[in-house]
């Protein structure tokens, strides 16, 4: 099998529909969300009041600040999906062009890069999630099986002579260290 996407063990009775391709020539499998989640809008009262105090120079309690980080904290969506594709292979998660216009719904990571060896990883099976945030002024209601972003497979080139530490995978989202 030269790839393909799975349901992860944890969620084999929750009904998770594999990627897929909107159009005969689509290019992205289209992803869904594995469960129903509120996505705020960033505009909210406690973020705005920390842009204004810097703005004008005031001091900001360090309560306030942290309630502005976690405001702006991207969602991590799971998906309830992982993905085994060719060593030289990665897919490319990309948002829909959709999900800004309608919906205010931008990757904050520009693109998500899974690569073929987070398959499986000890840590969380590979699952994929799709790192969200909602820029429109509505807090958004997101339903298990909207489709939240697409993947694209590619093949990628590597450099001559390449010392690679050959390292094992254990997880994503940093697991490789700052
Ligand atoms: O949108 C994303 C981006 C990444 N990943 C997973 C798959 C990928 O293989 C892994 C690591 O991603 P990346 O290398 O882009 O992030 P990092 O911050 O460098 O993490 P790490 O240190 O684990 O490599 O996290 C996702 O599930 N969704
Ligand atoms: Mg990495």
């Amino acid at each position: 099998m030269k790839r393909g996407f799975q349901i992860v063990s944890k969620y084999k009775n929750e009904n998770i529909n594999l990627p897929y391709r909107a159009t005969k020539q689509a290019a992205g499998y289209d992803i869904e969300s594995a469960c129903d989640f509120k996505l705020p809008s960033i505009w909210k009262l406690g973020f705005l009041k920390v842009l204004w105090a810097i703005k004008h120079e005031k001091s900001v309690s360090d309560k306030n600040v942290q309630k502005a980080k976690d405001i702006l904290k991207p969602y991590l969506v799971p998906t309830g999906i992982k993905v085994h594709m060719q060593p030289n292979e990665v897919l490319i998660i990309a948002n829909r062009s959709s999900g800004p216009l309608k919906r205010g719904m931008i990757l904050p990571n520009g693109i998500g890069v899974i690569d073929s060896d987070y398959y499986n990883n000890n840590n969380n099976e590979g699952e994929i999630f799709v790192q969200l945030m909602n820029f429109g002024i509505t807090d958004r209601e997101i339903k298990k099986g909207e489709r939240i972003g697409q993947g694209i497979f590619m093949p990628f080139l590597t450099v001559d002579n390449e010392e690679n530490n050959g390292k094992t995978r254990t997880g994503g989202f940093g697991s490789s260290g700052k």
